[in-house]
């Protein structure tokens, strides 16, 4: 399905946030490890997160859901043996579930979005994986991937971590249930190393303990930890809900949006901080942030790799800024649902943005003024692009034709409802 977003000068309106995906996939994730019941408050709902629900289903947790919250009893740390898991298109849950296959006989990783997820890369995951004495079948560390466990018993792990922190999550999950203990040393750099942050968190409250250095480059686990039943409740979203803050400061605005923590560990709550040095008036306070947006905006420089969710919508604003905008230390969005430097730059420069790229930096010239629009985007598979493109489409002369905007369920479902009621003038058709 497509949608048209037509221009729209104001958008005025409260909405809940909606929850966020790292916290729901790692929630159910650490659920499905303990061996008691679990229960988790406010999950988001969503393709990612739908995807960890059914996987670890497969593997033997036990789920039962109404609307406020699910209860999951574990399997603990001896998954039911399954032929085939299909995670979709979710990277996350891909590399974590990668490295709980490693506890099992055999697993193979299906590869429905070709396209998409199934260009991805995991060799650096594969590589950590048969250091343990797993081994694993793959297609030049992609999809589809069958695992052999071989009964991983713990010790010294590398793993590079200049692609993506997806794998020393993976390896974080994994190594407290593993009879020895374990050393993880990440080569190279660390990306997206705020959303490590987030797995020592849920860790942490799954009773797990893992000894990090300040730095998050070493890491030591003690060996035959058990994962702890406990109760979780899920914070407000803040990779989302930056696209729907970047739409209310890129027009006239009064928008509120509820359940945004202001002590968040989710790095993309610097949408606010950048926000602000565009000088967009917001504030943030008792977890609400408000938005009252005159549609100026100041030009930024920013180090994208703290908030790597966010980038694309921080990019969106920025179209509309004046001055040059600058966001750097972001290779790692080439290897997401599709390479969000490349293909979104291509789209919005369609859309008539003046925008430059850089193997890792997206540079962007303000139009103030507004863009042309009045094209069709190829949405690559991509829920951030489809976010952001709307963003611009507020601001085109011409409407903005979104082909496959589906897609936007990956993580977002409600997207064009929340905009909607918000007075966003889009439609599916
Ligand atoms: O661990 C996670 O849940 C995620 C980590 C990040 O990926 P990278 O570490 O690959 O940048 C982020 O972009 C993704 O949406 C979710
Ligand atoms: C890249 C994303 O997710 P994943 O890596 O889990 O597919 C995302 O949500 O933007």
């Amino acid at each position: 399905m497509d949608v048209i977003v037509n221009n729209t000068p104001s958008l005025s309106g409260t909405i809940d946030a909606l929850s966020s995906k790292n916290y729901t996939t790692r929630y159910l994730l650490v659920a499905a490890l303990a061996e008691g019941t679990s229960t988790i408050y406010y999950p988001a709902h969503s393709e990612d997160s739908d995807a960890m629900r059914r996987c670890i289903q497969d593997l033997g947790a036990v789920l039962v859901e109404d609307d406020e919250k699910i209860t999951i009893t574990g399997f603990g740390s001896t998954p039911r043996p399954t032929g085939e898991l299909n995670v979709g298109n979710a990277g996350a849950v891909l590399r974590f579930l990668m490295g709980i296959a490693a506890l099992g006989e055999e697993i193979t990783f299906v590869n429905t979005y070709p396209e998409s997820l199934g260009k991805r890369p995991h060799q650096d995951l594969i590589d950590a994986l048969e250091q343990l004495g797993a081994e694993v079948d793959h297609q030049e560390g992609r999809l589809p991937i069958t695992i052999r466990g071989g009964q991983p018993q713990g010790g010294v792990i590398r793993v590079s971590g200049s692609v993506s922190s997806q794998y020393l999550s993976a390896l974080l999950f994994l190594t407290p249930l593993l009879p020895q203990d374990s050393t993880i040393e990440v080569l190279h750099d660390l990306k997206s190393k705020v959303v490590i942050g987030q797995t020592l968190e849920v860790l942490e409250q799954a009773g797990i303990v893992i000894h990090a250095s300040d730095d998050y480059m070493s890491f030591k686990v003690p060996g035959s930890q058990k994962y702890q039943p406990a109760n979780y409740t899920v914070q407000g979203d803040y990779p989302g809900s930056a696209a729907i803050l970047a739409a209310a400061a890129v027009t006239k605005s009064d928008v509120t949006v509820t359940r945004l923590m202001e002590k968040s560990k989710q790095g993309e709550r610097a949408i606010i901080d950048v926000l602000k040095m565009m000088n967009v008036p917001l504030t943030h306070e008792d977890n609400i942030v408000h938005v009252q947006g005159n549609g100026k905006l100041t030009a930024v420089e920013f180090d994208g790799d703290a908030a790597t969710d966010a980038v694309l919508a921080m990019v969106a604003a920025a179209v509309f800024a004046e001055g040059t905008s600058r966001f750097y230390n972001v290779e790692n969005l080439r290897y997401k649902e599709c390479d969000r430097i490349t293909d979104y730059l291509h789209e919005l420069s369609k859309a008539g943005a003046r925008v430059e790229e850089r193997q890792a930096e997206i540079i962007v010239h303000g139009r103030p003024e507004g863009v042309e629009g009045g094209v069709e985007i190829n949405a690559h598979y991509d829920h951030r692009v489809i976010m952001a493109l709307t963003i611009v489409g507020l601001r085109s002369k011409e409407p903005l034709r979104i082909k496959d905007a589906h897609h936007v369920a990956k993580s977002y479902p409600g997207y064009f409802d929340h905009l909607q009621a918000l007075g966003a003038n889009v439609e599916w058709v």
